[in-house]
């Protein structure tokens, strides 16, 4: 199955996440012919895995994998006298929240870190506010701050958009002129991720028209599919040592069928998901208290009355 919608637009790569397929470990799709070359191949390797851990996220799973070729390829050139070629790397990431966004910019960070693209791999991330200042040069000053706290990293821009927000006289074009131009003065130097859901993403760099040419790298983060968001419940519940009953599964599974119907734009995705967990841990710890159960099997099982939808504290966005 054709899992990835690769179209270029504007000489830009643009990926489209199908997070329904399953992790995938297609021999195909490898680069290791043997174990051996596994092991060659240990920094790969490393990240492949550990984006196992996570739903989908199967063309981020490529682009790593594409990047990585192209670097190691690069280093076998230039053992051999030939030209080592740089890329713009900079990056546009469109989705919902909870969709993976900041957690796919850390790894990419600290990939890029592990692979000697960037010095430190550190990600700053920040929003509006942070670049924005309240009087002329203010907004300059500030966003050339944060570009050098982000000098070796990442630098990603939640909400990207709202730089725009208040046209040509808003301090926010002051900011987005100061990151042009670190982008051009210091192009290797850090990796600028703009963030933000899809339309308003669109539409700013509509309204940029110099901006979308600097982002080669464009990828769509779609909604998780019910089946997707009860996957991620399951592994996050792994992950913290505890077992969900059958009758706590079926119980999430129809909560989340229900939801995902009537889900709209703002439905946070991934982190409701993990913080319907959390809620029910203490849900559980206060079950647990009132019924002095402090054997091992009650202190690792979930059961259906701890995920109380009706009355959860949990926000959907
Ligand atoms: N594919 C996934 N598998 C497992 N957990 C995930 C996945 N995607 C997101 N999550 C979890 O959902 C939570 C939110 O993810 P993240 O902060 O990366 O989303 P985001 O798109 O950056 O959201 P926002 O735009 O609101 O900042 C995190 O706890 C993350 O671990």
């Amino acid at each position: 199955m054709n899992d990835r919608v690769n179209t270029r637009k504007n000489g830009r790569i643009n990926v489209v996440l199908n997070h329904k397929q399953t992790p995938h470990t297609n021999e195909a799709d490898s680069l290791f012919k043997s174990e051996q070359d596994r092991q060659k191949h240990e920094i790969l390797d490393r990240f492949e895995k550990e984006l196992e851990e996570y739903v989908g996220l199967n063309e981020v799973k490529r682009l790593i994998k594409e990047i990585y070729a192209w670097l190691y390829i690069n280093q076998k050139r230039k053992e051999l006298g030939l030209r080592a070629s740089k890329q713009v790397l900079h990056m546009i990431f469109k989705g919902n929240p909870g969709t993976g966004k900041t957690t796919v910019a850390r790894m990419i960070a600290s990939f890029f870190h592990e692979m000697n693209v960037l010095a430190k791999g550190q990600l700053i991330e920040v929003e509006r506010a942070d670049l924005v200042g309240e009087y002329i040069g203010h907004t300059a000053q500030k966003t050339r701050e944060v570009i050098k706290k982000a000098n070796g990293g990442v630098l990603f821009i939640d909400e990207a958009y709202s730089l725009s927000r208040g046209g040509e006289k808003d301090f926010g074009k002051e900011a987005i002129d100061t990151l042009v131009k670190a982008m051009e003065d210091q192009q290797h130097e850090f990796v600028l991720i703009l963030a933000g859901y899809q339309r308003e993403m669109e539409y700013f760099l509509s309204l940029n028209p110099g901006l979308p040419s600097r982002f080669p790298i464009a990828i769509d983060f779609p909604n998780y599919t019910s089946e997707e968001l009860l996957e991620m419940a399951a592994r996050m519940v792994i992950e913290r040592e505890y077992e969900l009953t059958d009758e706590a599964k079926r119980h999430v599974k129809e909560h989340l069928r229900k939801l995902r119907l009537e889900q709209e734009k703002t439905f946070s995705n991934g982190r409701y998901i993990r913080n319907i967990i959390e809620e029910a841990i203490r849900m559980q710890a206060v079950r647990l208290l009132k019924e002095g159960l402090y054997d091992r099997e009650s202190l690792v099982t979930l059961e259906k009355e701890d995920f109380n939808f009706d009355a959860s504290h949990v926000k959907l966005k």
